[in-house]
């Protein structure tokens, strides 16, 4: 700032209007000013340097709250908004970072420099700066009404962004259903609307800006043509001398740059403001299943399952009731198979015992004391009042779709077991029939993607990272659907050994007979509700809900039956044919 008091300082002294150069002899306030200028270099490097740092660790550490904070919300949530989440991270974290650290400190520039520029010209001639800046004050107003519009944009703009990358995420992930369909065009279409949403905020955002800066340059120069016609009046008059004149062209110039920089910031902040809603919105968001609520369930022995009029309806489809009151119990260290037409709930009641949901009424109950006898009763805990962390440590859970992450086999059969030795993940391995694992180039340390393997490999690799974690209860859901029937008898033979050796309950959901058969008991689930229950010989040979009413007579009607009776008779043509 001390620039244009001296530039003008020097006209004066070099045309003759002062004796002396700033009050000094002309080469000891050069040397001074030199010594100014280089303080100022290096504080300028240093504010550069240490906010762009500010910046960078501002993001980090938001980045890694935000993906934390992410990771310990209910499975539903990041189900449903993944691609929002990912521009949540990318995005908003970095806007938010420059917000309050380069633009911060640019703004903060600039507010000393106008504020400093403006005290130097009304020490230079207060009227002259006077009447310059009656032409401010309506480009402030119109920046506050520009910077509340920016920031209304940015949210409209970064939801669109979210959308977006939604799309896309969801159409690459399924780049195989695209081709094989031909919907490249249809895609490109619905992907060219919502960047054209996009386009469009930003095309509003465009016309406001214009407008600002013409507004803004104009009203800069109408103040420049005050400060000529006026100043040369003044100079005229000998009120101000030309260096004077000088000083104050510079310092309004500074002044107008620090303006504009200021307007810069304000729109920057109230971007930042906007970005820093939707981040810290994930921040503070609380889970619906928060991970660490409830009393953490020591690793006891295994227990009864239970679950009391259970109903349930999905948060994103509150209209339909998935589960209608379900009512079952199952024993520790037992298999049961859950049976039912496609919909009919199976898959659900084994993501309310993985807690991926709460039911809505009812409750789902674990005895995990093991006491014996009417006992139980007591140490019955609703899986409600444990912690989400405590109770998963307990199950080794199969989805329907197994997922393999990038690294090696070992990496995958351990996943979630970070102790587990090279020995436990052969073991688990060799259990799930994992035998192509033997024949890969590199064995266990072979590198696997997504999709390097076939869908049978995959789940029995899935099936081994549950084992391996010797849970309580395996959660198996269609499991072994991928697999052929020898592989899926070995797989099947394999688990109940398991069960037997280690007191595993198992669940698993299953439409295959030959799974189903391996059951000690089995459960029918029609539209919501159990309607049979019992072991699978009686059933097939069909009584009637046995667990509920043993004595009732055996139809051939049961709802087990005719689910099974495609497969029931190719079995029965089998036997024939090999007899
Ligand atoms: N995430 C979800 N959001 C909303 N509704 C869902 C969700 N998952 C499943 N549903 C619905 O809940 C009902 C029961 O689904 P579920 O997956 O439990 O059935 P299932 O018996 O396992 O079927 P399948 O044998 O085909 O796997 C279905 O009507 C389904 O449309």
């Amino acid at each position: 700032m001390s620039v244009p008091f001296t530039v003008g300082k020097l006209i004066d002294f070099f045309s003759g209007n002062s004796s002396a150069f700033l009050g000094l002899s002309f080469p000891f306030a050069a040397g001074l000013l030199a010594v100014l200028f280089t303080i100022g270099a290096t504080c300028n490097a240093g504010r550069a340097i240490i906010m762009r740092l500010c910046g960078l660790r501002i993001v980090a550490r938001v980045r890694n709250q935000a993906y934390w904070a992410t990771l310990r919300q209910e499975p539903d949530f990041a189900d449903r908004s993944a691609g929002d989440i990912v521009s949540r991270l990318s995005v908003d974290t970095s806007m938010m970072g420059d917000s309050v650290t380069s633009n911060l400190s640019d703004g903060l520039r600039a507010l000393v420099s106008a504020t400093v520029g403006v005290s130097m010209m009304f020490w230079i001639s207060a009227k002259l700066t006077f009447v310059m800046l009656c032409v401010v004050p309506p480009v402030s107003l119109f920046a506050v009404f520009y910077g509340r519009y920016v920031r209304k944009l940015t949210n409209f703009t970064q939801e669109a962004v979210g959308d977006m990358s939604r799309t896309a995420e969801e159409k690459l992930n399924a780049f195989k259903t695209v081709a094989a369909y031909n919907t490249q065009a249809v895609e490109a279409k619905l992907f060219a609307n919502k960047v054209d949403a996009i386009f469009n905020l930003a095309r509003k955002e465009a016309y406001m800006t214009g407008v600002f800066w013409g507004m803004s340059g104009f009203t800069g120069n109408l103040a420049l043509l005050c400060l000529l016609g006026y100043g040369g009046t003044l100079v005229s008059r000998g009120e101000i001398t030309v260096g004077d004149l000088t000083s104050l062209l510079m310092y309004s110039a500074y002044v107008g740059g620090s303006v504009s920089g200021l307007t810069g910031f304000f729109t920057g902040l109230m971007r930042g403001v906007g970005a820093s809603s939707r981040v810290f919105w994930l921040l503070d968001r609380t889970s619906a299943i928060p991970l660490d609520k409830g009393v953490s369930l020591a690793p006891t022995r295994n227990g009864r399952i239970r679950f009391e009029n259970v109903r349930f309806t999905y948060p994103s489809r509150k209209e339909v009731e998935v589960l209608k009151g379900v009512d079952l119990s199952i024993e520790p260290g037992t298999s049961v198979a859950l049976v039912g037409s496609s919909g009919s709930g199976k898959s659900s009641i084994q993501q309310l015992l993985c807690r991926f949901y709460d039911p809505n009424e009812g409750r789902i109950t674990f005895d995990g004391t093991g006491e014996a006898g009417w006992r139980w009763l007591l140490t019955m805990s609703d899986i409600r009042d444990l912690t989400p962390e405590s109770w998963r440590d307990r199950l080794g859970v199969v989805f329907q779709d197994p997922i393999l992450f990038a690294g090696t086999v070992h990496d995958n059969i351990a996943y979630g077991t970070p102790g587990a030795s090279r020995r436990d993940v052969e073991r688990a391995a060799r259990a799930a029939n994992c035998d192509f694992i033997w024949d890969l180039p590199q064995g266990f340390d072979t590198q696997i993607g997504k999709s390097s393997l076939s869908g049978g490999q995959r789940q029995r690799i899935s099936i081994a990272r549950a084992l391996v974690r010797q849970p309580s209860i395996l959660i198996l859901d269609e499991a072994t659907s991928a697999l052929d029937s020898t592989s899926e008898k070995a797989v099947n033979k394999a688990v109940e050994s398991i069960i037997k050796e280690q007191n595993i309950t198992v669940i698993m959901a299953a439409h295959r007979l030959s799974t189903v058969a391996s059951a000690e008991k089995v459960i029918v689930l029609e539209n919501g509700v159990v309607s049979e229950q019992g072991p699978y010989d009686i059933l097939v040979g069909s009584s009637r809900n046995a667990d509920a009413d043993p004595h009732k007579s055996r139809s051939q009607n049961s709802r087990f039956r005719s689910l099974m009776e495609a497969q029931l008779a190719l079995e029965k043509s089998t036997v024939n044919l090999t007899a």
